[in-house]
């Protein structure tokens, strides 16, 4: 505290909201500090947490994704029904052995975040910077001399990703990556007929390139090689989608498969009241749209006509939107006919049209030019957009259009308990982490011997480091965090969400003039000075 402060007054949590209503800028100069015993008022599930100010007053319009945001679908329920249907696919369409059919959804098996090396059969953990962190291939954890000798840079550039290296970042990438995952292990088992007549491809896919090439399914001979069974599985599980398996099973049991209380409908409600303009832009198409929504808003706007009910908690309804095409160029927009489900060929003329006329109406298509045409929007940075993908709704939406964005992550409590089950072992990398500094103590460039030539701290440390990782996921580690490092997803939020938090329904809980501050997020290293904090000086 400086000389200036030493006289001021400090007050106590309580008096805090009488002391801002009341107080003018010489009190708030003069103020010293505040006790506050707790440092958030809301529930670590409940809470929007922020990478970067948004202020509410601002934001004149909310956006939402249907699909894992408005609807919020029940896990590991809905991920085993998306497993079934692939492993039945490749069954039926593919010919792949019946064996599939006895397969489950492994729930602690895999997170989100992960790289795919497809040619290889490979998960790749990274960090924020793309150093590699752990690979799987298949079920099977490489050893590190194993994940040295395939990846020999131990290094993913950013440029890799989305091309050699896809990224595993949906919530429905998650039973596609398990089912590949068992593929990879059961054709490594052996489980593969040799066919002389291989091709080209797929023996220049496999000879010597992943360090494990023995026992896997790579050999010359091989049938089929790791990025055909990739394919394959990306192949059947676009049929489930498309085909509209997956919605059709989803709608049969809408309660095994969604969560079923009011709290999206009230949510939708408080904001409207709040002033907002709401608007749905979902990539799914109108019939299972107008269905889920049906049953997570409409029925308790309006029990008699669920329908109407949904659409008119909206200003604006676009469905079928192609999310990130539609951040760029999109698609033809067409009005819905939301008796029959199909679209209208009319032409939609958008200068004509007033944002008040819109209300009921369900649009397909069309792109973010043609939307702030229809919705009057001036300036992007008056909208929020509300979805889970970071890539197909926050990245463009952020970076080209400059929507500010929240991120849903449903992992979000499970990420915070294992944080705090691995309070004690975070405690014990940080002393380590101080033993090793101490050893570097006093010694300049003229040391010649390396102070723990024994390797114990480094094989304690080490040791630590993955106890944290198991306290997040046995396999995979943490989903933004492995050890003291974030990773490649932490980075992605941290870069294009200005907000994340586990359920959009958290919305509710703050009122629409709310100043979201980024004041508590982590500095730059060198700001966290001895002299600042108070601790010695090393
Ligand atoms: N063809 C595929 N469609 C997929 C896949 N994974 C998800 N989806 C579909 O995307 C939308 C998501 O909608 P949104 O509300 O989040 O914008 C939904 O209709 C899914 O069925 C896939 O692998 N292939
Ligand atoms: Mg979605």
């Amino acid at each position: 505290m400086d000389a200036g402060e030493s006289s001021s007054p400090r007050v106590a949590s309580r008096q805090v909201p009488e002391l801002v209503r009341r107080s003018t800028l010489e009190d708030l100069r003069s103020l010293a500090g505040i006790d506050h015993p707790i440092k958030y008022r809301r529930a670590a599930a409940q809470r929007v947490y922020c990478n970067r100010d948004v202020n509410m007053e601002h934001i004149a319009y909310i956006g939402f994704d249907m699909d894992y945001t408005l609807a919020a679908y029940r896990r590991p329920a809905f991920d085993e029904l998306q497993f079934s249907l692939i492993c039945e696919t490749l069954v039926k369409e593919f010919g792949y052995p019946s064996v599939l059919l006895e397969w489950h959804f492994q729930p602690d098996f895999l997170i989100r975040g992960l790289l795919l090396d497809a040619s290889r059969g490979n998960f790749i953990k990274c960090d924020a910077y793309g150093v590699m962190l752990r690979v799987l291939h298949g079920r099977r954890r490489l050893l590190q001399e194993e994940m040295e000798a395939a990846y020999p840079s131990g290094n993913v550039a950013s440029s890799q990703v989305g091309e050699e290296f896809q990224s595993m970042d949906t919530l429905y990438h998650l039973p596609i990556a398990n089912v590949y995952a068992n593929l990879v292990h059961y054709f490594d088992d052996g489980h593969v007929e040799r066919d002389e007549n291989v091709s080209a491809h797929a023996a220049a896919t496999t000879a010597g390139t992943n360090g494990i090439a023995a026992a896997s399914l790579m050999a010359d001979d091989a049938r089929i090689s790791y990025l055909n069974l990739w394919q394959d599985v990306r192949a059947a599980s676009d049929i489930v989608h498309e085909r509209g398996l997956l919605k059709q099973r989803t709608l049969e049991r809408l309660t095994e498969y969604l969560s079923d209380d009011d709290a999206t409908y009230r949510m939708l409600r408080l904001l409207r009241g709040a002033g907002k303009r709401l608007f749905l832009l979902t990539n799914s198409e109108y019939w299972y749209t107008s269905a889920v929504m049906d049953y997570m808003v409409g029925r308790f706007a309006c029990p008699d006509d669920p329908s109407a009910g949904w659409r008119h908690a909206f200003d604006v309804c676009i469905v079928g939107a192609k999310k990130p095409t539609f951040f760029r160029n999109g698609t033809t927009l067409r009005e819905v006919d939301v008796r029959t489900g199909r679209p209208k060929l009319d032409d939609v003329r958008t200068r004509h049209l007033r944002l008040e006329a819109l209300r009921g109406r369900v649009f397909q298509g069309g792109s973010i030019a043609i939307f702030h045409a229809l919705a009057g929007v001036a300036r992007g940075s008056s909208v929020l957009y509300v979805g889970d993908h970071v890539y197909a709704d926050v990245l463009l939406a952020r970076k080209a259009h400059h929507w500010r964005t929240l991120l849903v992550v449903p992992e979000l409590s499970a990420e915070i308990r294992a944080l705090t089950q691995a309070q004690a072992l975070l405690k014990r990398l940080q002393t380590l982490e101080y033993l090793r500094a101490e050893m570097f103590r006093g010694l300049d460039a003229s040391a010649r011997e390396r102070p723990d030539r024994d390797g114990v701290l480094q094989a304690e440390l080490e040791r630590v480091r993955e106890g944290i990782e198991a306290a997040f996921n046995r396999y995979a580690g943490g989903l933004f965090r492995s050890a003291h490092r974030t990773t490649l997803f932490a980075q992605q939020v941290s870069f294009f969400a200005d907000l994340y938090t586990e359920r959009c329904a958290n919305l509710a809980d703050y009122p629409g003039f709310y100043y979201f501050s980024s004041v508590s997020t982590p500095q730059m290293p060198h700001e966290d000075q001895p002299a600042m904090t108070s601790e010695r000086v090393g």
